[in-house]
């Protein structure tokens, strides 16, 4: 692979499991070499079932994917070669130390002696286990459990990482913890990661590009800001005090539209909302405006877009509601929750 060529490059991919659930419906995906990219979508949008394509574990109906130059559905031997797989659940043999569970998947990539039991030493200082490499790996606590299969996936060194939900389940000082650790295989080691999230926070912190999924295609794509900034400004709501008499709304709206850069102005009963490109900065000329025509307010909040906002606008429905009508059906311990 040079490395102009993107890490996966992924088109009209589609697939109906038996029983007719259509998990793919023309989903497409190309991640730059050494960019990490985030797939995100709420449960059931068809994440896992991409990166299954990916990494070889199941085919398309149809449709073409390539990764790390190799084409997923012709040469899936050089694929997974040439790939890292850190799936949902852990591959981690618990009753083995964390040190045996590296060798073995050494092993298994032909690495053998010195050189193998260097790389799971390297591992293990890099993941911050060496104090635990002796101990089984059913003792460790979940978010040493996550960073041991990160180390298992990368044991072969491969060009291309796939993290399939990697921070599910962990508490948010091993979240955190996690983060970090992904951004510095992308920056310091230029590996190129696919991963796949239904936390909204988890994608803005990490991806440089986000492909929304849902419904088994991509509904947007860009970087978090590109797709925030889509929204074009702030969100600006006023809550307004009761007044002796009726507030003249489209006086108000008309002194208000004529600000630089404050749109979007919409009255719905004693609340106020309205978008601005910069919401702080236009906060006081609002609440100016306001008080000049007899209109008094109780309270303000100045939001910036999220990916929720995105999401919303391109699925039409918010992502949590997406994300609970999907999980309805599923045991609670296999669902997540969006944030
Ligand atoms: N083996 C299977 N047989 C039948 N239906 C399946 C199978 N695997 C997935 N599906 C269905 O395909 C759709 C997409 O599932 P997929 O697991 O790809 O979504 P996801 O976005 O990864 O969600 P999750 O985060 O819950 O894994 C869902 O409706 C799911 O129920």
């Amino acid at each position: 692979m040079t490395t102009h060529a993107p890490a996966v490059e992924a088109h009209d991919l589609t697939k109906t499991y038996p029983g007719g659930v259509t998990a793919l419906d023309g989903m497409a995906v190309t991640v730059a070499a050494g960019t990490v990219f985030g797939l995100l979508g709420p449960n059931g949008a068809g994440k896992s079932t991409t990166v299954k394509i990916l990494t070889t574990l199941a085919r398309p109906d149809s449709g073409t994917a390539a990764v790390a130059g190799h084409d997923a559905l012709r040469h899936p031997d050089r694929v997974r070669r040439a790939i890292g797989v850190v799936a949902q659940k852990s591959g981690a043999d618990p009753v083995a130390t964390g040190r045996e569970n590296l060798l073995l998947q050494g092993r298994l990539y032909g690495l053998r002696g010195t050189a193998l039991a260097r790389r799971a030493d390297e591992l293990l200082a890099r993941f911050d286990l060496t104090g635990a490499a002796g101990r089984l790996v059913r003792t460790y606590s979940g978010g040493m459990q996550r960073r041991l299969d990160v180390a298992l996936g990368l044991v072969h060194r491969p060009q291309v990482l796939f993290l399939d939900e990697p921070t599910t389940g962990l508490d948010p000082e091993a979240r955190t913890a996690m983060w970090e650790e992904i951004s510095r295989l992308a920056g310091d080691e230029g590996l190129s990661i696919l991963l796949t999230t239904h936390y909204l926070e988890e994608a803005d912190r990490l991806a440089e590009r986000i492909a929304i999924v849902d419904r088994g295609r991509v509904v947007a794509e860009g970087t978090p800001d590109e797709l925030k900034g889509e929204l074009r400004g702030d969100a600006v709501h006023m809550e307004l005090r009761e007044t002796p008499g009726p507030v003249d709304a489209q006086l108000l709206r008309a002194a208000l539209d004529s600000f630089a850069g404050v749109r979007e102005v919409v009255f719905d009963g004693r609340r106020l909302s309205a978008r601005a490109d910069d919401g702080p900065a236009a906060v006081p000329h609002v609440l100016a405006v306001l008080e000049r025509e007899g209109a008094h307010v109780a309270s303000v909040t100045v939001a910036r877009p999220s990916l929720d906002d995105v999401y919303l606008r391109y699925a039409g429905r918010r992502f949590a509601e997406a994300d609970a009508a999907a999980t309805a059906s599923v045991p609670a311990a296999a669902a997540g929750g969006a944030r």
